[in-house]
């Protein structure tokens, strides 16, 4: 008889947290979903998921109770500013294997059960393999990869690029300029990833462009519509998102490293009221002319 799977102990109940225990529920795995305050016992063959926002998660694991090093899975899609920019960062200290989920997925359409398809991160190949099993569910499709960086900066990067189209769109500027906006900032992702450490071709794939897709092009997405408030007035400061720490965290990376980031030094300006909307688009078409694909490297 094979023993009992474990639990999958889910650190925040909000959002995706509900949708993710919704979707493990319905594969027919034990699930337990942790609320603010919630302190979980882990035993041996569980998994820990943090699905709380980037910059609570450090609070989230430093109350856990000591346990076995059950692998952890980190949820959150954003940088924080203190230094330790990514998620795996902040949980470097963690005893257990070390996966992040991330890709195009939204709460809503997880929970009604809707067909899905996101990137598991993970190093080592016989624990990455055995998550990918675990949490795979007729719905939910997870792809591998051992790119945990660009994995993770996919998913964070993509919020500053949402709001960017967001607000070209709540600003009446067009489709046009959405897809100019999405195309360089795809660009850019790949530009200030792979000096980050990220493989080049992890941003093509789920966790990099599959989620720039779906957050610029749908007004389910937070951050798009943080974006497209900002569009049609809004000050800056009535909504926070995972893209308004994500931004300044990105330009304050780039700009260690040199590296060029026009869209995401605009979306940080737009958040702290530098300039509108309209000023950014006008700082956008001014920079000088160049050709495309210098732009990708
Ligand atoms: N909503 C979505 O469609 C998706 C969200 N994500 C990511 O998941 C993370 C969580 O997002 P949502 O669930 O949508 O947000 P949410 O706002 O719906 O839920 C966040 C949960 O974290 C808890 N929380 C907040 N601060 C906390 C703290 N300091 N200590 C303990 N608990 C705290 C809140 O009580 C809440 O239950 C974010 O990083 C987001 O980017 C990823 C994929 C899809
Ligand atoms: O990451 C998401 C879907 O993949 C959700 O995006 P928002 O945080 O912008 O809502």
């Amino acid at each position: 008889m094979s023993a009992p799977a474990g639990v999958i102990h889910i650190l925040g109940a909000g959002a995706f947290g509900s949708a993710l225990a919704t979707t493990f529920r319905e594969g027919g795995a034990p699930v337990a979903l942790h609320g603010r305050g919630a302190a979980p016992e882990r035993a041996e063959g569980d998994i820990l998921l943090a699905a709380v926002p980037a910059g609570a998660t450090a609070g989230v694991l430093a109350a856990l109770p000591p346990g076995p090093p059950v692998p952890l899975v980190l949820c959150a899609k954003g940088l924080t500013p203190e230094g330790l920019a990514l998620q795996s960062q902040v949980a470097a200290g963690h005893a257990g294997p070390l996966a992040a989920l991330t890709g195009p997925g939204f709460a809503a359409d997880l929970a009604r059960g809707l067909p899905t398809a996101l990137t598991l991160a993970c190093a080592g190949t016989a624990a990455a393999q055995a998550l990918q099993r675990r949490l795979s569910t007729r719905a939910l499709r997870l792809y591998l990869t051992d790119d945990i960086i660009g994995a993770q900066l996919g998913g964070a990067l993509k919020n500053v690029f949402a709001i960017a189209c967001g607000a070209a769109i709540g600003a009446g500027l067009g489709d046009s300029a959405r897809a100019a906006l999405m195309t360089r900032g795809f660009a850019e992702m790949t530009r200030l990833g792979t000096a980050l450490g990220g493989r080049r071709e992890t941003f093509s794939g789920l966790s990099g462009l599959g989620d720039l897709s779906l957050t610029c092009n749908s007004p389910l997405s937070r951050n798009f519509a943080l974006g497209h408030a900002l569009g049609r007035g809004a000050a800056p400061d009535a909504v926070t998102q995972e893209g308004r720490p994500t931004a300044a965290a990105a330009l304050s990376l780039a700009r260690r490293g040199g590296v060029e980031v026009p869209i995401i030094t605009a979306v940080a300006q737009l958040l702290s009221r530098e300039i509108t909307v309209r000023e950014a688009m006008a700082q956008l078409l001014a920079r000088p002319l160049t050709t495309e694909s210098k732009g990708m490297t």
